[in-house]
């Protein structure tokens, strides 16, 4: 399925779809957590999906990366009907995740950790191919002075690239990022948002939940907002950081995340793509 390119500054090309969620539902008893979800995300994009607490946000993420099944609906993945597949069977066919909490073999080096992921990720890479793999992408992600310390001596910044750099050694199309900027001071956050940013630059979609507003208008091509189980609207920063009820729902939960939509000026901005 192809559509016009995301408003990334890459308009003209139609872009792939390389993850689709079609009526995603997911219920615990009788809470639906995640219910009738439908987006997409295409190639060389950055989506972030953002909600107040308790919207369904990480549920979705566990739907997506195959900790949960659905209840109901449909998960395609580069084509592939992958909803009822393994966690394994979805990373090696090109879905990668990195958690809020970091947790690395700590007693293993940086190295071994990233050369770890690059042999989980691809069945039957041998190791020095994994250990090669794994020493460029400490390189690229600015973790290469520090591939020899065992990760347990790593700051709270370098354990979220090493964390990054795992979930990119299993080689994924899309990277699924859960609240990575969390714990980091605003300096840090920024030298995160360019990894982000790199990331997408070597052709690996990005699909992040994020409750840090800036970092969501800097580094966001789309944004789907989810409140009780739904999505509220999806579309640019501006066009959803517009939507009176996007404004109700963050107004009603969250004073600081209220601010920060009325720090965009959202209020001046179209409104016509926003689908609630
Ligand atoms: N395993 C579970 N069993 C029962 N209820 C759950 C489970 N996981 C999540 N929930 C419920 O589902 C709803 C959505 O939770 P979820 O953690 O997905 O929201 P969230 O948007 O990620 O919230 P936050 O921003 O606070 O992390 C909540 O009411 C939560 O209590």
């Amino acid at each position: 399925m192809t559509r016009p390119a995301p408003a990334s500054g890459r308009e003209g090309s139609a872009a792939e779809t390389v993850l689709r969620a079609d009526g995603l539902s997911r219920h615990f008893g009788g809470l639906r957590a995640v219910q009738d979800v439908s987006f997409s995300v295409y190639a060389g994009e950055i989506l972030a999906v953002i909600g107040p607490n308790g919207a369904g946000k990480t549920t979705l993420l566990n739907l997506l990366s195959g900790v949960y099944r659905p209840s109901a609906g449909r998960l395609t993945l580069l084509g592939r009907d992958v909803t009822r597949a393994s966690m394994e069977a979805r990373c090696h066919a090109g879905l990668g995740r990195a958690f809020q909490i970091v947790r690395p073999f700590g007693e293993m080096t940086v190295h071994e950790n990233v050369t770890v992921g690059a042999l989980f990720g691809t069945p039957g890479m041998r190791l020095p191919q994994a250990r090669e793999l794994a020493w460029s992408l400490l390189v690229r992600t600015g973790l290469a002075a520090q591939a020899d310390r065992p990760a347990h001596e790593l700051t709270l910044l370098q354990d979220k690239r090493l964390e990054v750099t795992r979930a990119l050694a299993t080689q994924p199309k899309v990277l699924l990022l859960d609240e990575v900027m969390a714990g980091l001071r605003p300096a840090e956050a920024q030298e995160a948002v360019a990894l982000v940013r790199s990331v997408r630059e070597s052709g690996v979609s990005v699909l992040f939940i994020e409750h840090i507003m800036p970092v969501v208008r800097d580094l966001a091509d789309r944004v789907v907002v989810m409140d009780q189980g739904q999505v509220l609207a999806q579309g640019t920063y501006r066009e959803v950081t517009a939507h009176p009820q996007v404004v109700a729902a963050y107004l009603g939960s969250d004073a600081e995340l209220g601010a920060a939509l009325g720090e965009t000026g959202a209020g001046d901005a179209p409104a016509g793509t926003v689908r609630a």
